[in-house]
């Protein structure tokens, strides 16, 4: 009963738990926070303590002190830190809810549609305490579609391809449910590490994950450029010969080259997918194509690369990073296609 006294006062909201961002989207008001999962965390007297989140701990990862840690609770799409994932899930609720103290909203959180039982148990676990007063959980290539505008409750079948940081999710969906679908650990995460393998081998530079995410995103393409090398760039990092600081110049056929393989670990997700389509949906996806959502979406020729593969229309969706929230949200509004679509998980 007092839960349901709280619940008058709250807002309920849809939460994309991603591995690189997290969004909140609240009923009525739509996408109130956006922010990397990042939590900063200061070790006093062996009690940990939060120091920032989001927007503020990203920019000290990989920049802090002894005591002090920049976390990552999300890890391949699932939480790796469940007492940081925690406190980030607190503190965005928090947030978004200014008035705290009467905060129990009910809230329905993204999954992989590839995660454990027990990974799924642990997200609910991790929602509940930081205090919410009912959770759901909906599939994040469900949540996607919903977001791209795809139509996901009529007897058509529509393929979507959601390139996370973590994870990519491939599904076939088709009268509101998922008819196959197929979750890798690749993501753009992938892409970063590559890019921080490729210059420690080639230039003998060591480079930071966000140093290697901004190259990604600046210059980073999923097919070597038709014209040369590309644009450049210039980086900056520790020179592992000397142990100085130093600055190089690198391609965007060097970065391509570097991601090819985390990029072709996508591709053929969606290959497998597209074997294992039945033959009615998949006549639908060779008319309608293939929507991609996600960041990783926004990677140069991503589309490109997947048309050259399959041979099918390929579009990317309109906001790739808020598809997944845009969707959640969607679900939340429309109670009972959020139910029918909740009970499948
Ligand atoms: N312009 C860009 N080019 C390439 N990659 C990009 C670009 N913009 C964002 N990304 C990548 O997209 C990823 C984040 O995408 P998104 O927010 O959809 O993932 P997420 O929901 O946090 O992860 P997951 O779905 O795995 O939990 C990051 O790896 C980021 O580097």
């Amino acid at each position: 009963m007092l839960a349901g006294l709280f619940g008058m006062f709250s807002s309920d909201m849809a939460i994309d738990l991603g591995t690189a961002n997290t969004l909140v989207y609240v009923k009525g008001r739509g996408i109130v926070l956006n922010e990397p999962s990042v939590v900063a965390i200061k070790e006093v007297g062996g009690k940990k303590q939060v120091l920032a989140v989001g927007e503020e701990a990203k920019l000290m990862l990989g920049r802090t002190p002894g005591n002090i840690q920049a976390i990552r609770p999300m890890r391949d799409g699932v939480i790796a830190d469940f007492e940081v994932a925690e406190e980030m899930i607190k503190h965005f609720i928090k947030k978004v809810h200014k008035r705290a103290s009467f905060a129990y909203p009910r809230v329905v959180i993204c999954v992989p549609s590839g995660s454990t039982a027990v990974e799924r148990k642990a997200i609910k676990e991790s929602a509940e305490l930081a205090g919410s007063r009912r959770v759901g959980l909906i599939e994040e290539p469900m949540a996607a579609a919903i977001g791209a505008g795809l139509p996901v409750t009529e007897p058509t079948g529509s393929m979507v391809v959601d390139i996370g940081g973590g994870t990519t999710e491939v599904a076939v969906i088709s009268l509101g449910g998922i008819v196959y679908k197929r979750s890798v650990r690749i993501g753009g995460d992938k892409m970063d590490e590559a890019i921080i393998a490729f210059i420690r081998r080639a230039h003998n530079l060591l480079i930071g994950e966000a140093s290697a995410e901004r190259i990604k995103k600046q210059i980073g393409s999923a097919r070597q450029p038709q014209d040369g090398e590309g644009p450049h760039m210039e980086i900056k990092g520790r020179d592992l010969m000397n142990g100085v600081p130093k600055e190089i110049s690198v391609s965007r056929a060097q970065i391509a080259e570097a991601i090819a393989e985390p990029v072709s670990q996508i591709v053929e997700a969606v290959k497998l997918a597209l074997e294992a389509t039945p033959p009615e949906l998949a006549a639908d996806i060779v008319d309608k194509g293939i929507m991609l959502t996600g960041g990783g979406a926004l990677l140069d020729s991503i589309d490109v690369v997947i048309r050259e593969a399959t041979g099918l229309p390929v579009t990317i969706a309109e906001e790739p990073l808020s598809c997944v929230a845009l969707g959640t949200g969607k679900a939340l509004e429309h109670k009972s296609a959020l139910n029918q679509l909740l009970a499948e998980v």
